[in-house]
């Protein structure tokens, strides 16, 4: 909807009014048509200022649109006729112009902003490009280089970078609609054939056709199989090389394309879910708009190793009072200038002040004792975590809450050694802390709702995206993450190698193979785990032989490695070899090939032809299928969740939405029928049986991912 007001005698005012950020649904483009009309047709009226009411201009074309079937006038026309205008039409951006809301804006005649809003073409963040006249426009009115740079990454640029571009032709500190009226009314009468930017000529540097082919390049290696990214580079080389109406054209054939792709909807999904994330729910019918957060004014983090520092360094540049504890003098002195060295660097590329004072570093416990939150970040060892939790019991507020950054260790075991278990949650943060977005929120059996909601808000406040799980070995992200490394290792027994299964996930879109990440990771991370489970020797009084282990298949290949000291980069060899420890470059290495053929021969496996259909169904099924298992438990919530874990903290391409969207655009009933497949072939590998939640879902139809929460709730109602 729109509001029409006649201001200040001659400027006619339409005010969009969408909440929550103004978007451009039908009845809004149905109202600004009609508006426009009535400001053209009012002969007191000699210009037009357009704005959106709460001080928000336009968060773009209304995405919840997208899915369905489109209805009232189409945005091309309604920008194009704002820009044929007979009357001089200005833009008053507060809040942000973004998308569909710039494009808007480029239709205008003239664009005053408040210093503080933000303008910004996001629409390759969903799979699409600027196919409002944005991809044309924009690059007319600021140059090439600059477009190609907004269109091609999204990222919001502020007004004072809008300006000095020349997107915006004035910003003020003062109330932007008064302005734009007063500037409305100053350029009533002015000529406006020099202001309507599709008729300018797209001005490019003399070497335009090495900046396209460097900006491919870069986009096609960057966007690890996004389509969105290289039709928006297709669509502004059509500005630059086209006259207007052919390059309008030509945006319309690429948008054509992008606007009905699997990845549009991928990435359109996973814009709401990121947004689900934040409304967690609790089995025990405990909400987000029903628990209310405690305010936390002064934090404490314990143990300053890297994941306490990052911890640490988040904290700071949010602006909390950090208490930083490590008991090791020399390690504290080590952490002290490390963060200290994060916080300035991170300042530098803010342009602000480091946050060196909000940190308080101390060798003894003690002074947490005023906190109001602690994050206990100690090496992962469950008897060191419980000493920990018993001693901070001990000395905090009774009202602290406690919180351990672990990776999956079980948080009522820390809870029971605390005075107040409902306080104490777990907070798995990924490496380097201050740098991911993903924080997994875990709550146990004990945890109050209130832990849990001032967890949530810790997260928000730091610029995580947060989300509530249930405690279980793993939590979900590491939970879902070991059948997928199990498969990895089965497939380099029957006859992968490290190379092939790399590049099967890579192309598929991960940053990174599970091998090479492994490599970069430490392969003695795993080990010492699988030590302490007792996995990873083989048990000399059952005589079990050494692939089988408590009952199921398993691979001692990462423990032969690292038994010969090859834990990846650091050591120069892990899966791959490096021309020396520290390396990054990867490179197959002959010796383990030779390793693997032995070991095969050792154990009279005989190598078959893996393809490249098999690496990524086993690999990727068993881990979708222990997703189905952790939202058959409670685990996580819905889907949502658990796609929102796998894009932030383990590098999923967004484009596929996440594992569980994943599932479902494959289609649930071929997923079934592929690992029904795998575990007739491998009855020892417990993780490629199909779970009951999968087959619930198929025998109900394969329902859209959104229905699955009712499913969910029926399979788990009978439980
Ligand atoms: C076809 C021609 C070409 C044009 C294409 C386009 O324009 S493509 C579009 C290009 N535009 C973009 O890509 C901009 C996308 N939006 C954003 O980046 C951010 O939402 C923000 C910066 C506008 C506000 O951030 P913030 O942290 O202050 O708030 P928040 O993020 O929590 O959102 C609040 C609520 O608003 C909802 N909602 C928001 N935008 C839209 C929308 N366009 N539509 C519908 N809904 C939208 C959002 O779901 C949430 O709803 P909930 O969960 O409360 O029910």
């Amino acid at each position: 909807m729109a509001q029409y007001t006649r201001v200040s005698g001659s400027v006619g005012l339409i005010t969009l009014q969408s909440p929550p950020v103004n978007a451009l649904s039908a009845a809004v483009r149905q109202g600004i048509v009609d508006l426009m009309q009535r400001a053209l047709s009012e002969p007191e009226v000699k210009s037009v200022v357009i704005c959106g009411q709460n001080g928000i201009f336009c968060g773009g074309a209304d995405i919840k649109e997208f899915g369905g079937q489109m209805s009232g006038p189409p945005l091309i026309p309604m920008i194009h006729a704002i820009e044929a205008a007979s009357k001089p039409v200005v833009a008053a951006i507060e809040g942000i112009a973004l998308g569909g809301g710039l494009e808007l804006a480029l239709g205008c005649h003239y664009r005053i902003a408040h210093s503080k809003a933000r303008v910004g073409l996001p629409e390759v963040t969903l799979g699409l490009l600027p196919g409002a006249g944005g991809s044309q426009r924009l690059p007319r009115l600021i140059g090439v280089p600059a477009a190609l740079d907004l269109i091609t990454t999204g990222r919001h640029v502020t007004a004072a970078e809008a300006l000095k571009f020349g997107l915006v032709d004035q910003i003020t500190d003062h109330n932007t609609v008064n302005v734009a009226v007063k500037f409305a009314q100053r350029v009533a009468d002015q000529p406006l054939d020099a202001r309507r930017i599709s008729t300018y000529p797209c001005l490019c540097p003399s070497d335009v056709a090495v900046l396209f082919e460097e900006v491919m390049q870069r986009v096609r290696r960057t966007a690890r199989g996004a389509i969105a990214p290289i039709a928006c580079v297709q669509a502004v080389r059509a500005a630059a090389t086209l006259p207007y109406n052919q390059g309008m054209e030509r945006e319309r054939e690429l948008m054509a394309t992008l606007f009905t792709s699997g990845q549009a909807r991928a990435l359109q999904y996973f814009f709401f879910a990121q947004r689900a994330v934040g409304r967690w729910s609790m089995p025990s019918g405990a909400r987000w708009d029903t628990s209310k957060p405690r305010p936390v004014h002064k934090a404490a983090v314990i143990g300053l190793g890297t994941m306490g520092r990052g911890i640490t360094v988040a904290l700071a540049q949010a602006g909390f009072s950090v208490v930083a504890v490590e008991t090791q003098e020399k390690q504290l002195m080590e952490a002290k200038q490390a963060i200290s060295g994060m916080l300035e660097r991170g300042a530098k590329r803010r342009g602000v002040a480091p946050a060196l004072d909000k940190i308080n570093y101390g060798r003894n416990i003690q002074s947490v004792a005023d906190v109001d939150l602690v994050i206990e970040a100690v090496f992962e060892d469950m008897a060191l975590k419980k000493k920990v939790f018993q001693q901070l019991s001990a000395v905090c507020k009774p009202s602290t809450f406690l919180c351990s950054n672990t990776s999956g260790l079980d948080i009522d075991q820390l809870a029971c050694q605390t005075r107040n278990p409902e306080l104490v949650v777990g907070m798995h943060f990924f490496a380097p802390a201050h740098v991911m977005k993903l924080l997994e929120v875990v709550y146990g059996p004990k945890s109050s709702p209130l832990a849990v909601a001032t967890a949530m808000q810790l997260g928000k406040k730091i610029g995580k995206v947060s989300v509530a799980v249930g405690n279980c070995r793993g939590f979900v992200g590491n939970r879902m993450l070991k059948p997928y490394l199990e498969q990895a290792l089965f497939l380099l027994e029957e006859g992968a190698t490290p190379e092939f299964v790399d590049q099967v996930l890579e192309e598929f879109g991960f940053a990174m193979g599970v091998f090479r990440m492994s490599d970069l990771s430490g392969l003695d991370v795993g080990w010492k785990v699988r030590m302490a489970d007792g996995l990873a020797m083989p048990d000399p009084t059952t005589g079990q032989p050494t692939r089988l282990r408590q009952g199921r298949r398993y691979s001692p290949l990462g423990d032969l490695l690292c038994e010969q000291g090859r834990f990846g980069q650091k050591t120069g060899r892990g899966w791959y070899q490096y021309d020396k420890p520290g390396s990054q470059v990867a490179k197959p290495d002959p010796w383990l090939h030779s390793f693997l053929d032995e070991y095969r021969a050792r154990h009279a496996l005989v190598a078959h032809r893996i393809d490249h259909q098999e690496v990524l169904e086993r690999c990727l099924y068993s881990m979708i299928n222990e997703g189905f298992r952790i939202l058959e438990d409670g685990i996580a919530a819905g889907p949502e969740d658990i796609d929102v874990i796998y894009v932030f903290g383990y590098s999923w391409p967004r484009h596929h939405g996440g594992p569980m969207f994943y599932a479902a655009t494959v289609g649930l009933n071929k997923v079934l029928e592929r690992l029904e497949h795998y575990y007739q072939a491998h009855p020892d590998v417990p993780s490629l049986q199909p779970c009951h939640l999968l087959r619930k879902l198929v025998a109900s139809g394969s329902p859209p991912i959104q229905k699955w929460r009712e499913v969910i709730k029926k399979v788990r109602s009978q439980l």
